[in-house]
């Protein structure tokens, strides 16, 4: 387990909270994720202890559990220090793992991760997990012995070294790419969320070459980076494809969602990630608008947390519209109503396909853009022109009255610089148009 990798099997879930009773629908789905088995769960509702998270008598309990069921794991709704780690393991029968949040949802990338981007991403998220731990083990163990375990630590400080500089190489690469694709006229618009949103789904409704009614059985083999599951964490790697948006050629990413209570340095570990959102011409913030209301709004917040300065505007889509009612819906509305930096708010069901058109405007709207208005002789020069233009932007109202043909002219800023520069050239005439 030391490289993050999980084992699955049958678990037990131990879960606390101070003010109420937990929830463990949520772990409960981490676990399938990271393919436990969950054969029981304890749950309390208690101050947290210092020695195992739960009381002292409930760490006991649920160790019973553990051997009574000959289970394989004890996963934990939380962050357990170092300290508590040691306390469990001599509860528990040995050879038990025990697996805290964190430990479960990088045991999931670790074991997810596809592309090399991805397992870059896993693999420093994991050391910065272990490093503060690595820490206290060896503060603790320096002093009875000598420098052993100070160089485990010195070890995995240089590995997260390389890590950051091989992912900045991958970031600069991606950028790279985004700026050429921007030339040939390519948008880039970036799909974000949590995970189990639909993030998957809405990239399906959206692409050129995907379809939502290909996500049926019988389908697995089509592609599975772009996979949708009713499962946490389906999507572990960017995956880009191709769309239009009347008439705009976009570039649409499909990233890697949030959970609840990950640590910013965790979610920090996921850079490339974050870029392709933060980058993009256009952010589709995506929350399932199924879940409580306070939920969606306060999912939203943390994914704006961590998108420091977008380039492009953000627009928050309320997904899974079906399994609302209106007033649901106007509850949710009113509750993402005044939140920072969002430009406007779209309910859409990516299943059935309501609101996509309303949505595809708006995403058009949003795209940088100008317009000319072309003048041009009716010419075969003129005809490439045409070609050239319908690739790299809309073109709209073609007439040609006898030895003039005129048109308008949409796309990125750049790319209308270059087509009225070409335009003068070719002997004719443009004017900016809105
Ligand atoms: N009812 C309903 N279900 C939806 C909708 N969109 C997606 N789902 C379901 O929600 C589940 C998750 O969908 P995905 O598209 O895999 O979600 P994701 O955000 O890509 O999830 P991760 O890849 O795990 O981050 C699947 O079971 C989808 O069928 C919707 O509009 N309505
Ligand atoms: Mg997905």
């Amino acid at each position: 387990m030391q490289s993050g990798q999980t084992r699955g099997g049958t678990a037990v879930v131990a879960a606390r909270r101070t003010d109420e009773a937990p929830d463990t629908t949520e772990i409960r789905r981490l676990a399938d994720a990271a393919e436990y088995e969950v054969v029981a769960e304890r749950t309390q509702r208690r101050a947290e202890d210092a020695g195992y998270g739960v009381g002292r008598g409930k760490a006991a309990a649920i160790a019973d559990l553990v051997a009574d069921r000959d289970a394989d794991a004890v996963v934990y709704d939380g962050a357990l220090t170092p300290g508590q780690y040691g306390n469990w393991a001599e509860l528990l029968p040995p050879g038990t793992d025990l697996l805290d949040r964190y430990r479960l949802v990088l045991g999931i990338f670790a074991e997810g991760a596809a592309d090399r981007a991805a397992q870059l991403q896993v693999e420093l998220a994991t050391l910065r997990y272990r490093l503060p731990r690595l820490r206290q083990v060896t503060e603790e163990s320096l002093l009875n012995q000598a420098t052993e375990k100070g160089s485990v630590v010195l070890d995995v400080e240089a590995r997260i070294d390389r890590l950051h500089t091989e992912l900045r190489a991958v970031s600069d690469r991606d950028a790279r790419r985004r700026e050429e694709r921007r030339e040939q006229g390519f948008d880039p618009v970036a799909i974000a969320g949590y995970t189990n949103a639909g993030k998957s789904t809405l990239l399906h409704r959206l692409a050129d070459d995907l379809s939502v009614a290909d996500l049926g059985a019988g389908h697995a083999d089509l592609d599975e980076t772009a996979a949708v599951e009713d499962r946490l964490f389906e999507t572990l790697e960017t995956t880009t494809r191709r769309a239009t948006v009347d008439g705009r050629r976009v570039l649409l990413t499909d990233t890697v969602g949030l959970v609840d209570a990950l640590p910013h340095d965790l979610v920090a570990s996921f850079s490339a990630t974050l870029d392709a959102v933060a980058d993009a011409d256009v952010g589709l913030l995506v929350v399932d608008a199924s879940d409580p209301v306070g939920e969606v709004a306060e999912r939203l917040r943390v994914s704006l947390a961590e998108l420091e300065d977008p380039r492009g505007d953000l627009l928050v889509v309320l997904n899974k519209r079906d399994l609302l009612d209106d007033e649901a819906l106007a509850a949710r509305r009113a509750a993402v109503a005044d939140l920072d930096r969002v430009d406007d708010v779209l309910a859409v069901s990516a299943v059935e396909g309501t609101g996509i058109e309303t949505l595809r405007e708006r995403i058009h709207d949003a795209l940088p853009g100008e317009s000319l208005a072309v003048e041009l002789p009716n010419s075969g020069e003129t005809e490439s022109f045409l070609a050239w233009a319908h690739d790299h932007g809309t073109v709209a109202d073609l007439e040609y009255a006898g030895e003039t043909v005129t048109f308008a002219f949409e796309a990125r800023p750049g790319v209308v610089e270059r087509a009225r520069a070409q335009v003068e050239e070719s002997g004719g005439t443009v004017r900016d148009s809105d």
